[in-house]
């Protein structure tokens, strides 16, 4: 279906109010491995970050790579182990992690967005001192009293936003992979979601919007939850609702709402330019997280 010009005059005009409203504002882009496997969905991805910063907003991307680890795991032999979303991190598999994230993904997505007229900037948390970590703890969901040896998974100790900050005042597009550094100068993996949602706290970000490859966060019958409050996401993941890859998500999520991120979404990366849809234009996708 073609439109006539009076329909795309009134599309292009809905996003005035948007454009004045987040005019200067921050946005935090997770971009989920699994979303950025079709070529012309990473172009168009590439192409919304783009106009997002010409018209005065200042999107930061961090992005995951979990699809992209694996396969280079395999490479070597190796198959990657989750336990509650975290991949099982040895030596070997922290050394393709910082090989994949850091070099091959991070470069693939800073290329797409200087070819549309970007001028994108690839960071690790190591640059700039930004993303402090340490061991992950991590305690069995069902039965605290178990804890999980997860190797070399950080949790973040603390983000100086410094280095992204003047990055983004100066034009540029920062593109952050999540891998902090510790006291003694060891790597940790860190999830990207939980990056993501952290950076959106400390920069007090306007909105944290997480691309990924499913519609949204779904119920027990495979129904989109259009909005989710803390209360409804404690119960969907003790009834195993939610699980894997969208727990270390949700939790991200609800952290950031808590923490006075304005509008945190969980929205589906398949759907072509979702990023100008959800921004800067009256429809809404994916679930919205909210704090109560
Ligand atoms: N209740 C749920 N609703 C939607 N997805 C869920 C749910 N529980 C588990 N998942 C899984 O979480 C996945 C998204 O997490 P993940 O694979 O880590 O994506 P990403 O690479 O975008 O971070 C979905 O593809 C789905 O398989
Ligand atoms: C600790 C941990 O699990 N780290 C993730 C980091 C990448 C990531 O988060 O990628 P997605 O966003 O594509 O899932 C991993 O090794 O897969």
């Amino acid at each position: 279906m073609s439109h006539t010009p009076a329909d795309q005059a009134q599309i292009l005009a809905q996003a005035l109010p948007y454009i004045r409203k987040f005019h200067g504002k921050t946005m935090v882009i997770k971009y989920g491995g699994n979303a950025m496997t079709d070529p012309a969905l990473q172009k168009a991805f590439a192409e919304d970050v783009v106009l997002l910063k010409l018209v005065g907003i200042n999107p930061i991307v961090v992005h995951g790579g979990g699809p992209q680890i694996d396969a280079a795991l395999s490479k070597i032999g190796k198959k990657g182990q989750f336990i509650q979303g975290m991949r099982v991190t040895d030596a070997e598999t922290m050394d393709v992690v910082e090989w994949v994230l850091g070099g091959e993904v991070q470069q693939d997505i800073v290329g797409l967005i200087n070819a549309a007229g970007g001028k994108a900037v690839g960071l690790t948390g190591r640059d700039g001192a930004m993303i402090r970590a340490r061991k992950l703890k991590m305690l069995d969901l069902n039965d605290p009293s178990v804890e999980h040896d997860v190797g070399q998974v950080g949790e973040i100790e603390s983000i100086d936003p410094s280095i992204v900050r003047a990055l983004q005042d100066d034009q540029f597009i920062p593109v952050v992979s999540p891998i902090g550094f510790g006291p003694d100068n060891e790597s940790y993996n860190i999830n990207a979601d939980l990056v993501a949602s952290k950076l959106a706290e400390i920069l007090k970000a306007e909105k944290l919007m997480m691309l990924t490859n499913i519609r949204g966060v779904l119920d027990k019958q495979g129904e989109l939850l259009t909005e989710l409050t803390s209360r409804r996401i404690d119960e969907l993941v003790e009834d195993g609702t939610i699980s894997g890859g969208m727990l270390p998500k949700i939790a991200g999520a609800i952290d950031a709402a808590k923490c006075g991120v304005n509008a945190v979404h969980i929205i589906d990366g398949r759907v072509p330019h979702v990023l100008l849809l959800e921004i800067l234009t009256e429809q809404a996708f994916g679930t919205m997280i909210r704090s109560h």
